[in-house]
């Protein structure tokens, strides 16, 4: 079955999915597009929300990165089978994208002085209010979000990423639990090869 992974080339909301396609070894076509040349309005355009990533598979559409992978999850056995287990990683997922939610605000802003001023706030404390509690959870659950790899983790780890991105720091070396999460899932079978190969991103 062909599968299409649409999104910018850099890590952020899709380096997840990517990671969690090439650990589960399925062949996709990373289509990339230029994050400095977007918005190429044919494109937007024809997005059920003007937004990226998108995922195509057998002719239908998903949008939402944590949809997308989330489904792709389900098939890499990346998802417990208890329900309520489930409903706990989607609360870790949400609770990782409230934090990404501080760092987007930062990202969007234009003026340079309230940049600045954001960015410190982020550094100074968002990243200690979430990555304590992370690195709390990390360490009561065997190092892993779900006690054992699952898809959360891999989300995580995407999170980091864009992170240490867009604000230029490496955010996991002060926090020892979440630092050995983030090398765990960096040396998997598929993602490390990835990771070898990729094109470094930019922003
Ligand atoms: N909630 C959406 C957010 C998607 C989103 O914010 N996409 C951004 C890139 S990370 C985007 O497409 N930005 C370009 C635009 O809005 O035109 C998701 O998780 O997929």
């Amino acid at each position: 079955m062909a599968r299409k992974l649409h999104y910018f080339n850099v890590n952020g909301l899709a380096e997840p999915i990517r990671y969690i396609l090439h650990y589960a070894g399925q062949k996709f076509e990373d289509v990339q597009y230029d994050f400095k040349k977007w918005p190429i309005q044919t494109v937007k355009d024809s997005l059920p929300y003007g937004q990226l990533p998108m995922y195509e598979e057998g002719g239908k559409t998903l949008n939402q990165s944590l949809a997308i992978a989330r489904y792709i999850a389900v098939q890499a056995n990346l998802l417990p089978a208890d329900v309520w287990e489930q409903a706990e990683l989607d609360a870790v997922v949400f609770n990782i994208y409230d934090f990404w939610s501080k760092v987007v605000v930062f990202i969007k802003e234009t003026d340079p002085v309230k940049k600045a001023a954001f960015k410190k706030e982020i550094l100074e404390e968002f990243i200690n209010f979430f990555f304590n509690r992370f690195e709390k959870e990390l360490k009561k659950n065997n190092g892993y979000f779900g006690k054992k790899l699952s898809w959360a983790d891999f989300v995580f780890v995407g999170i980091v990423e864009a992170t240490n991105l867009f604000l230029g720091i490496e955010v996991q070396k002060q926090f020892p639990t979440v630092n050995a999460l983030v090398t765990k899932v960096r040396s998997l079978p598929g993602v490390k090869e990835y990771i070898a190969k990729r094109t470094p991103y930019q922003v």
